[in-house]
């Protein structure tokens, strides 16, 4: 869907760039992770892909034609979900989508949308007396309203209780099911697990690493598996190598005369990754 390469960008009223030269491409069916540590330039880079930002360095196509050539039939094809909540505050759920649908060639039935996001009830309330996490969900609700090829999603979980980031999680993991592409910001790690295809991770402005987390965290990982067992009323704990462990005769002795308390394989975690790769701390938002 996206090519990028080689994108540079440094806001007009700073000296240094914020974007350093990069390279990504986003496949269509994909859900596709931009993490790193809070400054990097995630947000930035979503902008630029959008088009808020329209004075960068380098090539950018989409569906193999310049962005740049793309005018207002670009916005047909794409639902953003943002980070800070977009609507009419003095205007209820309903009055605010049917002012965005009005925007959009095709749209999708509201009271559907409504209905998924559990805000169908509250559709007459004015946005005002929304309280935070319900508008966290409207935003993924006009997100979706123009029936988007493409959804950029920032932060899209942040803010909400478990109950409502599951049924978020759910409706992207249909929207890809049913061919959607997704770009996606997030400093939660066990979205990026549930959720994406491939990361890329960025630090200084660039991407220092672009793969599947899986794929992540088997080369970050040990190859170990840690076995804790009773022994002669004891607990005792052994790491013994994955390679190899076929013909391993101290495992077998530990598994064959013991009782097993855990075994574990020793993954990395991606929080881990996250900290090696971009050398940031990464911030939890609740
Ligand atoms: N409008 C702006 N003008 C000047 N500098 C900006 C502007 N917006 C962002 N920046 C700077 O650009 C850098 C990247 O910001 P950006 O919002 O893209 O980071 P991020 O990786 O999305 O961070 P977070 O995880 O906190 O959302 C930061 O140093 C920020 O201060």
């Amino acid at each position: 869907m996206f090519k990028v390469e080689n994108l540079h960008f440094t806001y007009p009223k700073n000296k240094e760039e914020t974007i350093k030269g990069l390279d990504f491409e986003i496949q269509q069916g994909e859900i596709f992770g931009l993490l790193g540590p809070s400054g990097v330039g995630k947000s930035t880079t979503q902008k630029i892909l959008i088009k808020i930002l329209r004075d960068f360095d380098g090539s950018i196509t989409y569906k193999g034609k310049n962005l740049k050539d793309y005018g207002r039939d670009f916005y047909e094809e794409i639902g953003v979900g943002f980070e800070v909540p977009v609507h009419f505050s003095k205007l209820t759920a309903m009055e605010n989508l049917e002012f965005f649908m009005k925007l959009y060639k095709n749209h999708e039935a509201p009271e559907e949308l409504l209905k998924k996001l559990g805000l169908y009830e509250d559709r007459n309330k004015k946005i005002a007396e929304f309280s935070r996490g319900m508008k966290i969900r409207m935003n993924f609700v006009k997100a979706l309203l123009n029936k988007p090829k493409m959804l950029f999603l920032d932060e899209p979980t942040a803010g909400l209780d478990p109950k409502n980031a599951r049924i978020i999680k759910n409706l992207i993991r249909e929207y890809r099911e049913q061919g959607g592409t997704v770009i996606l910001t997030t400093h939660l790690m066990n979205d990026v697990e549930e959720l994406c295809d491939r990361v890329a991770f960025m630090a200084e402005g660039k991407i220092v690493e672009i793969n599947s987390p899986k794929n992540l965290k088997l080369q970050h990982g040990e190859r170990q598996v840690e076995v804790e067992y009773e022994k002669e009323g004891k607990m005792e704990n052994r790491v013994f190598s994955l390679d190899g462990l076929h013909e391993d005769e101290e495992f077998f002795q530990v598994v064959k005369n013991h009782r097993i308390i855990t075994m574990h394989s020793k993954e990395t975690t991606l929080d881990d990754i996250f900290i090696e790769i971009t050398g940031g701390e990464h911030r939890e938002k609740s």
